[in-house]
């Protein structure tokens, strides 16, 4: 790279170095991140391919202007020339398919070698269809002659991240909201249309996916002006599938968005927006520069974090990383430190420079809480150090995972792990699982629950077969979360039994449009883990959509519901309710578990229990073996005298016996039926 001045910055042919090191990076992916680039496009290179077939066949002059200039990586743009932007949505309104688009007509991407390379390593994301972490790509387009630089900061999808999509909203200036014109504004969008606002984001409209036949985005454009007020005069339709009005949204992100302030001079201020671990070159931050210039080699401070580092590595995303040699105000970027673990470098934390510190860190930064815990536990009792070492290469690259060792009669050794929410609680067992191989037995999941104790001490219990003795609690407090539910009218009713049962307080029903309606709640984080938002799915046949977040701590009248498996008590087994719902949970409970405990060789009691008494029980019977079988007819007494001998034998079992309790038995708090709820 060479500089001009401190407006102008040229970037040459990447070196060879680069490409070494990228190839490197995107290899050992597969086994520690599968965030990041490789979802920048891995995720849709298959539905890429058929994109490209149709722009074959419809490229436009700008296209082919834009693919030219794509190829050529020499960039020499002034701030003014600069544009950063975001794109929300909601969950399968078409943001990968667009973003896709957008870094296709824009020929940032298009060589089918990098497809290849991005293709295998996305399983996890591609199946499940969402985006799970964020990053970035900075395109190159043409406008009126003159060269832009377009910087996409893509945000992940789930509101588990949603930490995440306001860090990567703050380093933008504007974003595009892309709403399905067949399906209309959805929770998800509304929480990040706020986030955006917030942000003092410039929002342009863009109405997806209008080839549908049941699309009305008039009408959608009049549900998005009444919800949130944002005017959709001029509102872009588009079709990300069809690559319809995929130019007059690079033109819109021109013409509308605005160029970011040219702060050059002030102290160094970047935000990181992203940070992934690669085991060669350690953390890669992801971020923006809000003021000043970064240089390589320069000796960086992480301000929140307190570590401090010399910058080896500095470049761009395109999405290929490419080095520079210094960044500017304005500009989005990476760099490599030799950093460790991500926790130094966390998403949300200001980098600046360790001789000139800038006075005040940006604004924002939140440590991750984790709010869902688990036990996990090897199947296989010598697994547990590779349990272990897997967590801990995860940990590096997911500063919001939580781990410490725990222990228990029924399971071994294993740990309680915490996590944002549930998808991310998904995410890390599926990948313990595929990338290290690993059988693992799942507790249920459980929230944070803070016991007020008579000794005047709180303790925070994640683990509710630790939950303290009756007689040593005053009270016990349990997080509660705000949630929003969008729902056409038909449904209303259906969603508010459901709040209700899971006890929700009803707060506020508005109309926004003739025919939808929004229902806010407030209510018990953990009647929301587990089944809450299938439920919410099916009893509005797919149409309803949610958006929750935490408040606060409330008192609740819980109580600890222990489960008796042969008359041992199974510590995974115990849950945390209701007063009010102990009973019908024991009782459920106690039919599930005899449901789905295969019978075994004696009969095996199951009965929950509170405290010493026993609420419910049921009982697996024996598998039998027909000792009878081979007494063709015959003596009474011979047969008599063959059964209780069984009878004996199986005495004996019983005693010595171990009940083999299969996983789905300690999800089955989860799956009581609904009337039990
Ligand atoms: N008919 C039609 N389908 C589209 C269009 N854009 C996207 N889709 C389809 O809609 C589905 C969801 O698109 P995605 O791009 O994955 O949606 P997303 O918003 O990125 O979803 P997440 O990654 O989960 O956040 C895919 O099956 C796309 O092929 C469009 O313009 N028209």
């Amino acid at each position: 790279m060479t500089t001009t001045n401190n407006k102008f910055i040229q970037y040459n042919q990447p070196n060879a170095k680069t490409h070494q090191q990228h190839h490197n990076c995107f290899h050992f992916a597969t086994n520690f991140n599968f965030s990041n680039q490789l979802k920048s496009n891995g995720a849709q290179s298959i539905r890429r391919r058929s994109l490209r077939l149709h722009c074959q066949s419809a490229a436009t002059d700008i296209e082919l202007n834009a693919r030219a200039a794509g190829k050529d990586r020499l960039l020499k743009v002034p701030i003014s020339n600069i544009r950063n932007f975001s794109i929300i949505a909601h969950i399968d309104h078409g943001k990968s398919t667009l973003a896709d688009k957008l870094l296709q007509m824009t020929g940032t991407v298009e060589s089918r070698d990098m497809k290849e390379q991005f293709l295998d390593n996305m399983d996890l994301e591609r199946e499940r269809g969402i985006t799970i972490k964020l990053q970035a790509a900075r395109m190159r387009f043409i406008y009126e002659n003159e060269p832009y630089c377009l910087n996409l900061i893509d945000t992940p999808g789930h509101v588990d991240f949603s930490y995440e999509v306001s860090r990567s909203l703050a380093a933008c200036e504007g974003a595009l909201l892309v709403v399905d014109a067949s399906q209309g504004v959805e929770a998800q969008t509304l929480a990040n249309v706020y986030l955006a606002l917030e942000n003092n984001l410039e929002i342009i409209p863009v109405l997806n996916k209008i080839d549908l036949p049941g699309a009305e985005p008039s009408r959608v454009c009049q549900e998005i002006e009444e919800i949130v007020g944002l005017d959709c005069s001029n509102a872009i339709y588009t079709s990300a599938k069809e690559g319809i009005g995929i130019t007059e949204i690079l033109n819109a992100i021109v013409q509308r968005i605005p160029p970011p302030r040219d702060t050059a001079g002030r102290p160094l201020r970047a935000l990181i927006f992203d940070s992934y671990y690669d085991p060669y070159r350690g953390v890669i931050v992801y971020f923006r520069v809000i003021d000043g210039t970064i240089k390589k080699g320069d000796r960086v401070l992480f301000m929140a974090s307190g570590k401090d580092y010399y910058a080896d590595e500095l470049g761009v995303l395109s999405p290929n990383q490419l080095q520079v040699d210094q960044l500017y105000a304005g500009e989005v970027g990476f760099l490599s430190a030799s950093i460790r673990s991500v926790a130094d470098a966390r998403v949300g934390d200001t980098i600046t420079h360790f001789n000139r510190k800038a006075e005040q860190s940006l604004p924002g930064y939140k440590e991750a809480t984790p709010m869902v815990f688990c036990g996990l536990f090897p199947v296989d009792a010598d697994q547990f150090s590779e349990l272990r070492d897997s967590l801990e290469k995860l940990q590096l690259n997911d500063a919001a995972l939580k781990f410490e060792p725990e222990t228990s009669s029924a399971m071994g050794f294993g740990f309680r792990c915490g996590f944002l929410g549930l998808l991310h609680m998904e995410i890390v067992q599926e990948r313990l699982e595929r990338e290290y191989n690993l059988s693992l037995i799942t507790t249920a999941p459980s929230v944070v629950y803070r016991v007020n104790c008579i000794d005047g001490e709180t303790v925070e219990c994640s683990n509710p077969s630790l939950l303290p003795e009756p007689g040593k609690r005053r009270s016990v407090e349990e997080p509660i979360v705000k949630i929003e539910l969008l729902t056409p009218k038909d449904y209303i009713g259906a969603l508010m039994e459901l709040a209700q049962d899971r006890r929700g307080i009803f707060k506020e029903m508005k109309y926004i449009t003739e025919n939808r309606a929004s229902l806010i709640y407030e209510l018990p984080l953990a009647e929301m883990v587990g089944d809450f938002f299938d439920q919410l799915k099916s009893r509005s046949k797919g149409y309803a959509s949610m958006e929750y977040s935490f408040i606060g701590y409330t008192e609740s009248d819980l109580i600890k519901l222990d489960i008796l498996i042969n008359g041992d008590r199974v510590e995974p087994l115990a849950t945390i309710v209701h007063k009010d719902k102990a009973y019908s949970v024991g009782r459920a409970l106690t039919q599930k578990l005899k449901e789905l405990i295969p019978r075994q060789m004696f009969k095996v009691p199951i009965q929950a229990t509170i405290g010493s008494k026993v609420i419910a029980s049921e009982a697996i019977s024996a598998i039998r073996k027909d000792v009878l079988a081979k007494c063709y007819g015959g003596d009474i007494s011979r047969k008599k005298k063959l059964l209780k001998k069984q009878a004996e034998g199986k005495k004996r079992m019983k005693a010595i016996g171990k009940v083999d309790v299969p996983q789905e038995a300690f999800m089955a708090v989860l799956k009581l039926e609904k009337e039990v709820l």
